[in-house]
């Protein structure tokens, strides 16, 4: 998109918590923003919604009644503004069944790559766990808080060994089986049609031998969230399952073209611009692909030039938007 006149500016309104708005909004974003023509603006989400503006387009991250009310009403007296992005769209990635259903169902073929989720099983109430075997699972599982809604308790996790570790559990929860995947994931990260990938540390692989000796649960969250300044993915036995260290920097990225096309299967199913997706290469099979998570409006400032993917991705919307208009 080539930079706006300067008679030719837009206003982007951003509802998001304080904390996300201070890691988001940084000045380098709203001063290549501004260059580009866009005034990124904050919005009250105390005082009501209509009374703010106007605005060319909205970006939000907060959830609850009250505010898809105010969204509502926006939308109602504002109808070619577009809101990035609808409430229940969002809604699905809320629920780590329905956040991954997504995948099983995409209609997608590559001439090399395989994709998929891992198995995995809803425990609703502990009273009907029965045995790992019947649950189709083998040992180690993940515990999966089977709400994903941004709170704390949502990203906390248990690797289990054992059925003694699995009656420690609390229902409800997703099981998910653990798979060796390298000590390392791939996250995706989507705006409409950006797609970046990065590395990032991830949990490390299991042998049959180290699993002998593992007993009961360990709990872990979001090992995959910081990024690894020394590129190196360090596990509690500085190895990893051939006995060597994992160096990100060696790792090979996922085909581009693999992941943009995986990017806008997903993006149109979910009916979503703003998410990023981990993605684990099967350490037995390394054309073979699993999505484990789905993010709403993920950390961007942790992505490389993550400026101007943002405001690529503000200006495609309010160009669409404007053609929208005439058309
Ligand atoms: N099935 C699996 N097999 C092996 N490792 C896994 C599996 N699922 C998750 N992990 C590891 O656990 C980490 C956290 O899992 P997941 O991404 O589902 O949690 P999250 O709390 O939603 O994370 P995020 O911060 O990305 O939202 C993953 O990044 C990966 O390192
Ligand atoms: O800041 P937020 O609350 O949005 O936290 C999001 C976090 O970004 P940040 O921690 O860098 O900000 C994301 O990390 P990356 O995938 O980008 O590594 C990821 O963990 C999301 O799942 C979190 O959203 P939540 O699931 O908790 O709603
Ligand atoms: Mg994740
Ligand atoms: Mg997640």
């Amino acid at each position: 998109m080539s930079t706006q006149s300067q008679c030719q500016r837009f206003r982007i309104g951003y509802a998001l918590a304080p904390k996300k708005g201070q890691s988001l909004i940084q000045p380098s974003l709203l001063t290549k923003a501004s260059e580009r023509g866009i005034d990124l603006i904050p919005i009250d989400p105390i005082k009501p919604l209509v009374e703010q503006g106007p605005f060319d387009c909205i970006v939000h991250k907060l959830y609850g009644p009250d505010w898809t009310r105010q969204l509502q009403q926006f939308s109602s007296q504002n109808p070619n503004v577009p809101i990035i992005d609808s409430p229940d769209s969002i809604e699905r990635l809320h629920n780590r069944i329905s956040m991954l259903e997504v995948v099983t169902q995409l209609k997608l073929h590559f001439d090399n790559e395989k994709f998929g989720v891992p198995n995995q099983v809803v425990v609703s109430e502990m009273k009907s766990l029965t045995s790992i075997e019947d649950l189709k699972l083998t040992f180690p599982v993940i515990a999966k808080p089977l709400v994903a809604d941004g709170s704390v308790k949502s990203h906390q996790m248990y690797l289990i060994f054992d059925s003694q570790g699995l009656e420690s559990m609390t229902a409800p929860f997703v099981l998910q089986e653990f798979v060796n995947h390298g000590g390392f994931i791939f996250k995706v990260y989507v705006a409409g049609m950006n797609v970046k990938c990065v590395k990032r540390k991830s949990l490390p692989d299991i042998s049959e031998e180290k699993l002998k000796s593992l007993k009961g649960f360990l709990p872990f969250s979001r090992i995959s969230n910081l990024i690894d300044n020394d590129k190196k993915v360090h596990d509690d036995g500085k190895k990893n399952s051939q006995g060597d260290e994992v160096d990100l920097e060696s790792v090979e990225m996922p085909s581009q073209s693999f992941l943009c096309e995986l990017a806008r299967g997903m993006r149109e199913a979910l009916g979503l611009n703003l998410f990023n997706f981990d993605v684990m290469r099967d350490a037995r099979d390394s054309n073979r692909y699993l999505i484990i998570d789905v993010n709403y409006f993920p950390g961007y400032a942790k992505m490389p030039g993550y400026e101007s993917i943002m405001t690529d991705f503000f200006l495609q919307v309010l160009h669409k938007s404007a053609v929208g208009v005439t058309e």
